[in-house]
């Protein structure tokens, strides 16, 4: 099938490779230059496990990239991967879609076969239908169930093991104008599909985009319950990993997203939750759930630094802090709890030394007055205290042999030698 991917960040570029790889012949439309180049070149626009080998393999044959829309009119479905942020006051913010829909519409209007638009970025209901539906009907010129079509197909792949779950998804849910679009899109993932373990779900368009706030509104939720029975634990002298790791053997409950500690940052929790809640209140409901969660989430990073200052007096003091990115295995710090960390610890007079394996670059510009280590081991040197914030692997097993003195707080449950440390502390254990 001719697949066009509009938008190529984390989502357009892994979309649009997987899609190569299962036997599509793919353009990406992006309008960063940079992006367009690196994968007309074989290369990866950015940092995801097994992304690299196949944008090599498939760039300049089944995979293409480029800034102009018409690309477009060479293909027979379109998904739309464009980022949906959060305005100011945490609703969803859909001028990026509107523009990417206007584009796509007026390069839309001079084709002559069928065309299906599916949405792949995660929009709150209504949006699919009631605004992206009408502004490619009215920059094409062709209304929707004659020659124009549309779909809503969310996208659950996390950062870091981004092209396996989008090979191996749990699930692949959307909703669809048509039975024809639908067939479409069952012909397009038909590879996916007859893997075993992937369930399919069609549901209307409205289910569909409401099901990807679901999904994440409860994994949000589900960690800051977590997190908070974490606390609880941690006042009753308890470890939360022994106590949360028997609570999972529920398989009701399961084991899985059951890590206390810092919380969930990230490009996607903190905006989409905040866009559920607002969108919420907009339809006259109070999410008082939502925003326990998020109250919960954001109270970690202060805990953290509290703890630490129970132990080191941070006027002064160097401080260490591992890991920058949101999570292991990607360089994105995006709402990353150890950029709270960081705030909190220069707040209160500590000169701040970090380390990551890949995110340092991506956090010099915001924060050009903190100090960078090479490696994990060469920010402890001389260090007064140290900070886990990612429970990067690289991180187990450090040495602490150069710290000045051997006070380490662990947000993220790293393996460590705690008999090589004067003070081990774990936010919730
Ligand atoms: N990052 C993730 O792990 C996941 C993200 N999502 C959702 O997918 C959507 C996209 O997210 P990301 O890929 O993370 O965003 P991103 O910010 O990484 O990438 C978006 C890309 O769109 C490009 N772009 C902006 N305006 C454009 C336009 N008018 N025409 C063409 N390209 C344009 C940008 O230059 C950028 O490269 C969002 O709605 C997000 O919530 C869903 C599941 C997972
Ligand atoms: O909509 C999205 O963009 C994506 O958001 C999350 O994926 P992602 O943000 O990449 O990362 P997660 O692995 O979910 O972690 C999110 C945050 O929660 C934290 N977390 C996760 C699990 C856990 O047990 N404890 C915990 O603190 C992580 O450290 C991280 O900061 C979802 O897991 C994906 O299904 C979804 O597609």
């Amino acid at each position: 099938m001719n697949v066009s991917i509009v938008g190529s960040g984390y989502v357009g570029t892994t979309v649009a490779a997987c899609l190569a790889d299962i036997g599509h012949d793919v353009i990406n439309i992006e309008i960063d230059e940079d992006i367009v180049e690196a994968i007309n070149a074989g290369e990866a626009p950015i940092h995801e496990s097994g992304l690299a080998e196949r944008i090599a393999d498939h760039a300049g044959s089944s995979l293409r990239a480029t800034t102009d829309y018409d690309a477009v009119r060479e293909t027979d479905v379109t998904f739309l991967c464009l980022p949906t942020p959060q305005s100011e006051d945490g609703s969803l913010d859909l001028a990026i879609m509107r523009a990417g829909a206007e584009s796509l519409g007026r390069a839309l209007a001079d084709e002559d076969g069928d065309h299906l638009v599916v949405v792949k970025s995660t929009v709150l209901p209504g949006t699919t239908e009631d605004v992206v539906g009408p502004v490619l009907e009215a920059e094409s010129g062709t209304a929707i169930g004659d020659g124009l079509e549309i779909a809503m197909n969310p996208e659950f792949l996390r950062m870091g093991t981004a092209v396996e779950d989008f090979l191996e998804p749990d699930k692949i849910v959307f909703g669809a104008s048509s039975d024809g679009a639908a067939e479409t899109l069952r012909e397009l993932y038909a590879p996916i599909l007859d893997r075993q373990g992937t369930d399919l779900v069609e549901t209307d368009v409205r289910e569909a985009e409401l099901i990807k706030y679901a999904n994440n509104a409860f994994l949000a939720s589900k960690v800051s319950l977590v997190n908070e029975l974490g606390n609880i634990a941690k006042e009753y002298d308890a470890d939360a990993y022994e106590v949360l790791e028997a609570v999972g053997l529920d398989d009701r409950i399961s084991e899985r997203f059951m890590r206390s500690g810092l919380g969930w940052g990230g490009s996607c929790f903190p905006k989409d939750v905040n866009a559920l809640r607002a969108g919420a209140r907009d339809q006259g409901y109070e999410p008082a759930l939502l925003d326990a969660a998020v109250t919960v989430n954001d109270a970690q990073p202060r805990r953290l630094v509290d703890l630490l200052e129970e132990h080191v007096p941070l006027e002064g003091a160097r401080i260490a802090v591992l890991g920058l990115s949101f999570k292991p295995g990607t360089d994105d710090v995006r709402k990353s709890r150890a950029l709270d960390v960081i705030d909190h610890l220069t707040d209160r007079g500590a000169d701040v030394v970090a380390a990551d394996p890949v995110a340092i670059e991506n956090v010099r510009p915001d924060y050009p007055d903190i100090e960078y280590a090479a490696s994990a081991e060469a920010a402890l040197e001389g260090a007064d205290g140290a900070v886990v914030a990612t429970d990067w692997p690289e991180f187990d097993g450090l040495s602490f042999d150069g710290m000045a003195r051997r006070v380490l707080v662990d947000g993220r449950r790293i393996d460590v030698d705690e008999d090589a440390l004067e003070v081990y502390e774990g936010l919730t254990w």
